[in-house]
């Protein structure tokens, strides 16, 4: 069996390496670093990641924990086959892939999960809102967004839910790239990142 491809232990797969589809918006490193910062991991988390994209954060997570169990939910079909391939690429075997959209499909999932991160969905608050119900006492949630209307809707979901320990940050990172013969500095899109916990 060849090398997976990936095979330090800390976070931080550079973008590039990853399986795209066009179109298909994806966590950039700096950005996942910080939600899986946020996340604050146990070795066998039951991770939820609900619009999981590209999978950056399924293989990410699935690779530091590997006691633990991710489940990447994703109402894309194709997107969903992206994140079996980029599993496949990085060699991480304890992902399971929920095809479907949240909040509904989230209901055959059997085991409560420790953490959450939410990163899709206009209906953030009804996700949030069912998600609540069923993470373990103790666990935390992560949601994203780049609106202040997110950032709204997430909050006032937090205060009703009574959501404790709640932060906010919100990514500001700039990378450095080459246009014409000029070097500058770009904006990676600002991200807000909201946790809690349920005590
Ligand atoms: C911003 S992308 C996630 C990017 C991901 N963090 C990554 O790095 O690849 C959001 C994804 O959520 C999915 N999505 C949106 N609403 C959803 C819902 N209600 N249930 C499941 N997936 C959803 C979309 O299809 C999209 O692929």
């Amino acid at each position: 069996m060849s090398e997976p491809i990936w095979s330090y232990v800390t976070p931080g797969i550079p973008d590039e390496l990853f399986d795209r589809l066009p179109g298909i918006p994806m966590s950039k490193c700096e950005t996942r670093l910080l939600i899986i910062g946020q996340l604050r991991l146990k070795v066998d988390s039951v991770l939820w990641d609900i619009g999981a994209g590209t999978g950056t954060i399924p293989i990410e997570t699935g690779l530091l924990c590997p006691k633990g169990k991710i489940v990447a939910i994703e109402r894309d079909e194709d997107v969903a086959g992206l994140i079996a391939k980029n599993c496949q690429k990085f060699a991480v075997n304890n992902v399971e892939i929920k095809i479907g959209s949240a909040p509904e499909c989230l209901t055959s999932l059997t085991t409560n999960p420790d953490r959450i991160c939410i990163e899709g969905g206009r209906s953030v608050s009804e996700i949030l809102e069912y998600c609540w119900d069923r993470l373990q006492i103790d666990g935390r949630v992560i949601a994203t967004t780049n609106s202040l209307e997110g950032l709204y809707a997430i909050s006032e979901s937090f205060a009703k839910l009574q959501a404790r320990n709640v932060e906010v940050v919100q990514s500001s990172v700039n990378r450095l790239e080459t246009r014409g013969n000029r070097q500058v500095f770009a904006a990676v899109s600002p991200m807000f990142i909201i946790s809690g916990e349920k005590l």
